[in-house]
C-alpha cells in the first residue's frame, strides 16, 4: 500500500486536541493510516529570508510531522494577505471584504514553491499526495514543474462560490487552472461542485469526460463532492470521559432553571454570529415566555485576529451582546453568556448534551462539525435540537434540523421558538435520523472514499 503524505496549511499533533474543523479531521484520519502530515510550524521568523524556512521533522506516533517555519514577510502575504484577505472572503461570497493586492498574490506563490521544494526532498515514487484547503490550491502545479510524477489529491474545506463571483479574482484563470494538475479534485457540497463545472465550461471551455471528469489545458481533473464527517464514536466516547461528565454536571447545575442554547464557532465574519444574536434578541421580543428563561451560550473562538476584518467582526458582536444583556437581562438573569476563548474539545461533548438547542448558523460555511458533533453528543432518549443555516455545507445532508436562512431574522427567531417548544417524540424522530446520517457519512468514510478514488484514477491513468 501507499503512504499517505497529507500537506495542509495548518497542522498539529493527532494525539493533542486541536481546534478548528481541518485539523480536527485531519488529525482523525492520520491517526488511523499513519503517514507524513507535511505542513507550516506555526511558527513566524522575524527578518528571515522571503522564500526560505527550516524544515523540522519529528514522530507523532505512526504520524511523522514535517513542520515548516515561514518568514514574516512570507506568512503576510500569503496567509494574512491572499489565503485570508482574498480567497476567503470570496469563497465565502464576500467580495466586498476582500483586498486585491499583487505582493499578496506573489507571496502565496512564493510560499507555495518554498511548499513544494521542501516536500519534494522527502517524496518517495509511490507516495499517494492529498493536498488540502485554500492556501496551497497552485502546491500540485509547482510539485508538476518539478518533475513530480506521484498521484495527487486536493480537498476544498470551504465553499466554492458561483462563477460570476470566482471571476472577481484578478488571477483567477491562473488559480483555476491549478486545479487541472491535480489527478482527484474534492468538495464539501454538490453544490460546490455544480460551480466548478459551471466555471471550468464558461471559463476554459472543459469538456466533461464520463461522469466526473473535465478536460481543459491538455489535463483531465476528476472532481467530486465527498462531504467530511467526524469520527462519531470518538466523540461519543469523549462524551463518557470525567472532563465531558464535569462540564456537563456544573452547566446543568448552574444553569438548573433555565433553557439553554449553544453557539461554538471561530471568531469569524463567515459564522453569522451578529445575525444570530439579533434573532435571538427577536425570540425575547416576539416570545416573552423565554425571557428569564432562555439563555444562551456563545463560544467565539479567537481566529486570525492580525485581519482587520476580524477585529471588526468581534467589536460587532460584543457591542450587540452587550446591548441585548442591557436591555433585558437583570440581577437575576442575562440573556446571553459571551466566552471570547477557545473552549478544551474534550469540554465540548458534555456542554453540548447539556443543551436543549444548538444555533449553527453560518452566512456560509464550507462544512462545520460543530453540527455533526452537537448530535453526536445528544442523549437519544432526550436530544437537543439543531438549528442549522441552509448556506452550512452540512445542511445538504442535515435535512431533518431546522433549516433557517440566517438573514431572514424573524424567521429564526420562529424556528428558534420551534426547536424550543418541540415535542419529545418530534426531537428522538429527527435526531436518529441526523445520527444515523453522521455514522454513515463520517470521518472515515470520508477518507476512504476520497483516497479509494485517488487510487482508481491511479489505475486507469
Ligand atoms: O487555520 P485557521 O486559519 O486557524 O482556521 C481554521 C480552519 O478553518 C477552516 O475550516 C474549514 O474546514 C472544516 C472541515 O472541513 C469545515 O467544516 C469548515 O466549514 C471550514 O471552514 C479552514 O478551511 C481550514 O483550512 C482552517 O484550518
Ligand atoms: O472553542 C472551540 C471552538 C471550536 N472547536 C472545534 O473546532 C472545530 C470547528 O470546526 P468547524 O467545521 O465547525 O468550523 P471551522 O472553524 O473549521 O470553520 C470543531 O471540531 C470544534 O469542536 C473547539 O474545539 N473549541
Amino acid at each position: 500500500m501507499s503512504r499517505l503524505v497529507v500537506v495542509s496549511n495548518r497542522l498539529a499533533d493527532p494525539r493533542k486536541p486541536a481546534a478548528g474543523g481541518l485539523a480536527v479531521a485531519l488529525g482523525e484520519t492520520l491517526k488511523r493510516t499513519g503517514g507524513v502530515w507535511f505542513g507550516w510550524s506555526g511558527k513566524v521568523v522575524e527578518d528571515g529570508t522571503p522564500g526560505e524556512g527550516a524544515l523540522h521533522v519529528s514522530q507523532a506516533g505512526s504520524v511523522t510531522l514535517a513542520e515548516l517555519d515561514l518568514c514574516a514577510e512570507d506568512h503576510d502575504a500569503y496567509y494574512r494577505g491572499y489565503a485570508n484577505g482574498v480567497l476567503w472572503p470570496v469563497f465565502h461570497y464576500r467580495l466586498d471584504l476582500a483586498h486585491f493586492e499583487s505582493g499578496h498574490l506573489g507571496g502565496y506563490r512564493r510560499v507555495n514553491q518554498l511548499f513544494a521544494r521542501k516536500l519534494m526532498a522527502l517524496l518517495k515514487p509511490d507516495d499517494l499526495i492529498w493536498i488540502h484547503d485554500y492556501h496551497l490550491i497552485p502546491l500540485a502545479a509547482e510539485l508538476r514543474a518539478m518533475g513530480c510524477g506521484n498521484r495527487i489529491g486536493f480537498f476544498l474545506h470551504i465553499p466554492l462560490p458561483p462563477q460570476q463571483i470566482l471571476a472577481a479574482i484578478p488571477s483567477h484563470e491562473w488559480l483555476m487552472r491549478a486545479l487541472f494538475a491535480y489527478d482527484l479534485v474534492g468538495f464539501q457540497t454538490e453544490a460546490d461542485l455544480l460551480h466548478f463545472s459551471h466555471y471550468v465550461k464558461a471559463e476554459a471551455t472543459a469538456e466533461t469526460v464520463g461522469v466526473s471528469q473535465f478536460r481543459a489545458f491538455n489535463s483531465t481533473v476528476q472532481a467530486k463532492a465527498f462531504p467530511i464527517g467526524i469520527d462519531v464514536e470518538d466523540f461519543q466516547r469523549l462524551g463518557c470521559a470525567r472532563e465531558a461528565r464535569e462540564t456537563f454536571e456544573t452547566t446543568r447545575k448552574e444553569y438548573s432553571r433555565r433553557r439553554l442554547l449553544i453557539g461554538v464557532d471561530r471568531l469569524d465574519y463567515s459564522k453569522g454570529l451578529p445575525h444570530r444574536i439579533r434573532a435571538f434578541r427577536e425570540l425575547l421580543q416576539q416570545y416573552p415566555e423565554n425571557r428569564h428563561s432562555a439563555t444562551l451560550l456563545q463560544v467565539a473562538s479567537p481566529s486570525r485576529e492580525d485581519v482587520d476584518a476580524y477585529a471588526d467582526i468581534q467589536r460587532e458582536l460584543e457591542s450587540l451582546c452587550g446591548s441585548i444583556n442591557g436591555d433585558y437581562g437583570d440581577f437575576e438573569w442575562m440573556p446571553i453568556r459571551y466566552m471570547h476563548r477557545t473552549v478544551a474539545r474534550k469540554r465540548l461533548p458534555g456542554l453540548y448534551r447539556a443543551c436543549a438547542v444548538a444555533l449553527v448558523t453560518p452566512l456560509r460555511d464550507g462544512m462545520n462539525l460543530v453540527a455533526k458533533e452537537f448530535v453526536a453528543a445528544q442523549d437519544e432518549e432526550d436530544p437537543g435540537v439543531l438549528v442549522l443555516s441552509r448556506f452550512a455545507g452540512a445542511a445538504e445532508q442535515m435535512k431533518e434540523a431546522l433549516l433557517v436562512n440566517p438573514y431572514d431574522t424573524h424567521g429564526t427567531a420562529q424556528a428558534i421558538q420551534h426547536a424550543l417548544q418541540m415535542p419529545l417524540e418530534e426531537r428522538k424522530e429527527r435526531h436518529a435520523a441526523l445520527l444515523a446520517r453522521i455514522r454513515e457519512f463520517d470521518v472515515h468514510w470520508w477518507c476512504r472514499s476520497f483516497l479509494q478514488t485517488l487510487e482508481q484514477s491511479r489505475s486507469e491513468a
